[in-house]
């Protein structure tokens, strides 16, 4: 028996008329069911484009999107565009109710034919996303970042098949972003919803997806799992995108310990070690920036700067000289 996917994109493309060609180009991608996909891109890659291909809120010029088989309408074959198995989240909130309470605003979603698996539904998706304690308050005094909770509680709320993420954490604060990618992963895992996330955020992205897809200029570049791609990334590009790296000529890079063929050496800031006796000549330590748990240095040598990650706090100040190893390095 053939099996038929959830939700492909097949050979498609969208253009966007400009100086520059933009959007999507000849993208062909199937999304796994009861997974996390998550697409991370530069700004302006063609990442919210690819999301409303997928939702049906635009056309393709060419190819075609398939839900459980069937085409999915564009925006000129639908009253209401977007499909009914699935549902977007975007950064804008505007389609909230502000003088309504979070409750009536996720609520109002559902039919009144069953008031009470109504009230069940409801109270269950506040419980899922943690927001139980938000569900009297008026939206309208809600921070930016309670709000775009109450939009992705909405989205879960009529239980889509498919659930589409542009970006929808970036009001969040640090602590609670955690909190609701962990929710959103335990409702993937209780549940099986199926979830296509953009995001150009590295961290959120390799903490949450299963499958990972990177996209450069509209195109796909890329995809595989979060740690072989970190690990092992076919290109700078996505090296560039979910790690603070350095890039480096195969020349500088020797002064590392590299030695290699290819002409560009990109290093991770986690991958260098450092010690304070050298042998030859030494790196200076021009900068130490604090970042909580660990520090990196800023370190020179001629004209060459590097980031390296130090975790044995205090122990260089600027002006130290030292010797940088790297460990691991990627070459391209
Ligand atoms: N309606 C439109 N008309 C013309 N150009 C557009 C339109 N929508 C998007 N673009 C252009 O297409 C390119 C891709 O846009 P898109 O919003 O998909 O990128 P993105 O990767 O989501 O970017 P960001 O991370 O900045 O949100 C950009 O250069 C954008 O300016």
């Amino acid at each position: 028996m053939i099996k038929t996917s959830l939700l492909k994109a097949n050979a498609v493309s969208k253009l966007y008329p400009g100086e520059r060609t933009t959007g999507v180009k000849n993208v062909t991608l199937d999304i796994k069911p009861g997974e996390i996909t998550a697409v991370i891109g530069a700004s302006g890659s063609g990442k919210s484009t690819l999301l409303k291909l997928f939702f049906g809120l635009i056309s393709p010029d060419k190819g075609e999107i398939r839900f459980k088989g069937d085409r999915v309408w564009g925006p000129e074959e639908k009253l209401i565009p977007g499909h009914d198995e699935m549902k977007m989240v975007t950064q804008h909130t505007d389609d909230l109710n502000l003088f309504a309470k979070v409750w009536d605003n996720v609520a109002t979603l559902l039919p009144n034919t069953d008031l009470k698996a109504k009230k069940e539904k409801t109270d269950n998706v506040l419980k899922q996303l943690n927001m139980t304690h938000l569900a009297t308050r008026q939206v309208v005094d809600l921070s930016g970042g309670e709000k775009q909770r109450v939009a992705i509680a909405r989205a879960m709320v009529t239980q889509p098949t498919v659930l589409l993420l542009d970006e929808p954490f970036n009001q969040v604060d640090t602590s609670f972003r955690e909190a609701l990618q962990q929710d959103i992963r335990q409702v993937v895992k209780d549940t099986g919803l199926t979830v296509v996330m953009v995001s150009h955020d590295p961290a959120e992205v390799l903490s949450m997806a299963d499958e990972l897809v990177v996209i450069k200029d509209g195109e796909i570049l890329e995809k595989g799992q979060p740690r072989n791609l970190y690990k092992q990334p076919g290109h700078l590009y996505t090296a560039q995108l979910l790690a603070n790296c350095n890039v480096l000529t195969s020349k500088q890079a020797k002064l590392l310990g590299v030695t290699s063929k290819k002409e560009t050496i990109a290093i991770y800031t986690d991958y260098i070690d450092i010690t304070k006796s050298w042998v030859g000549k030494a790196w200076e330590v021009k900068q130490v920036m604090f970042k909580g748990f660990f520090e990196e240095l800023l370190v020179q040598q001629d004209n060459i700067t590097v980031r390296a990650l130090n975790k044995e706090q205090g122990k260089y100040k600027e002006g130290d000289k030292v010797n940088l190893k790297a460990w691991g390095y990627l070459e391209y």
